[in-house]
């Protein structure tokens, strides 16, 4: 088997003369130069999986709104924005750090079933795009908030179609059991409602059926249903000017095979040409589909512990910089970063890839064929997405460094934690 056809994120990370690279730059200097747990980015990944989407888009009116959530690093962001994407946030955080990276406002979207009332000021003082509302006595307070600062608050609501998007419970959020949207029984009472509050302005129609979703029949049903409202609310006369689908795409962790994105907007443009809807303005959401395979997080192995059931491989990277493994038990690839030695060869010996974190669920791989001695260097794949933006300060380790690597230059892009930082806000 080709170790380059196998990585995740390949051909951006690759195998060169034995050492793995990003783009190319040789990772292993990398890690001499930065230290471990360290997180290496490439733009031509990230520039890559946008092109998928565009791809699908020529003479459609799409706008590509990245899920802050899946990596908001400012770089990142700042490449989004300049790459002429929007952003959909679910903080006043992630709002200040898409304007910080240059977002125009209106190219904002705000999701999430918890916003603030301070956070919908602000959001509407910096003049944003949308407001995705996810229950009706969020609706309420919106327009109360919009009262108070005599506006109007621009709005979708985001619609529970009551999809099975086919993936990890804690990530599926199209159900009729998960907290988010609104019923779409209730929906058309709600457009009605919102059409006739005063301060607030019904732009469009919202859904996300959930995260990792490696199907297309979830995409096409939501976009079914949601259709279907769309007649029945503009058969009462109010407009829509937007159809947003959300995000949710999959990557390929280990043998997924998720649908190209292009192709999947083939058929979605092919099911709303079919009911006259093909020339309207979609929004998506995608977050984990730009990013996820656009990063690796590289570990050194700093001991190995053999047993007699198991054997340990404890590395400086632990749950506390990549959560996915712990929290979902999911699957990242695990390489040495000298091809030799380490790529998964099914003679090697088996080891648990595990952490220093003082919890039996710290670890990052599970029964993972390597060939490794004390010192190396690991990648773990697909690290782009939900990685970083999800690591902690357990333990009261550092956050990792993160580096972004284009062509031949890499540059980093966040520092490391340090101490100090850390125990500043205690003082
Ligand atoms: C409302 C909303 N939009 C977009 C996304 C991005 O999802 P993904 O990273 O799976 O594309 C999420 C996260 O699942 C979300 O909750
Ligand atoms: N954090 C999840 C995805 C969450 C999606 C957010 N709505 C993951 O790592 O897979």
């Amino acid at each position: 088997m080709s170790s380059q056809s196998a990585l995740p994120g390949s051909p951006f990370f690759h195998f060169k003369n034995g050492q793995l690279h990003a783009e190319h730059v040789s990772v292993d200097a990398l890690a001499k130069e930065h230290g471990t747990p360290l997180f290496v980015y490439s733009q031509a990944a990230l520039a890559a999986a946008l092109t998928a989407y565009q791809d699908g888009f020529k003479g459609r009116h799409v706008s590509i709104h990245y899920a802050v959530k899946a990596n908001s690093n400012l770089s990142i962001l700042r490449f989004f924005a300049q790459h002429g994407c929007g952003f959909d946030i679910v903080s006043a955080g992630e709002l200040e750090r898409a304007l910080v990276a240059g977002a125009a406002p209106e190219t904002i979207v705000f999701s999430g079933v918890g916003k603030t009332r301070q956070e919908m000021q602000l959001a509407l003082q910096k003049r944003i795009g949308c407001f995705n509302i996810e229950s009706e006595a969020e609706l309420e307070v919106l327009n109360s908030v919009a009262q108070g600062l005599n506006v109007r608050a621009p709005i979708s609501l985001r619609v529970n179609p009551d999809v099975d998007a086919q993936t990890h419970p804690y990530i599926s959020t199209g159900l009729k059991s998960n907290k988010f949207g609104i019923a779409h029984e209730r929906a058309l009472t709600v457009f009605k409602h919102a059409a006739a509050l005063p301060h607030i302005e019904v732009k469009g129609i919202d859904c996300h059926i959930g995260s990792q979703i490696t199907t297309e029949a979830p995409y096409l049903d939501a976009l079914d249903r949601l259709l279907d409202l769309v007649e029945a609310v503009e058969a009462c006369g109010i407009a829509l000017s937007h159809i947003d689908c959300g995000g949710g795409l999959g990557i390929q962790y280990q043998n997924e095979k998720p649908p190209v994105a292009s192709d999947l907007w083939a058929k979605m443009f092919a099911r709303a040409d079919a009911r006259g809807y093909g020339q309207r303005h979609f929004m998506i959401e995608p977050g984990r589909s730009l990013v996820g395979n656009a990063g690796i997080c590289l570990t050194e192995v700093l001991y190995l512990k053999p047993g007699e059931e198991k054997h340990f491989c404890i590395v400086d990277a632990a749950m506390n910089d990549l959560p996915r493994p712990a929290m979902y038990q999911a699957y990242h690839t695990i390489t040495g970063v000298q091809e030799t030695a380490t790529h998964n060869p099914d003679t090697a010996p088996l080891y648990d890839v595990v952490g220093p974190v003082c919890e039996s669920g710290d670890w990052l791989g599970r029964d993972r064929h390597l060939h490794v001695q004390q010192g190396d260097l690991l990648a773990v794949y697909s690290a782009g997405a939900y990685s970083m933006s999800m690591a902690s300060n357990y333990n009261t380790r550092p956050r990792a460094a993160e580096i972004l690597v284009d062509g031949t230059n890499a540059r980093v892009i966040r520092q490391r934690d340090s101490l100090q930082q850390m125990l500043q806000a205690e003082q």
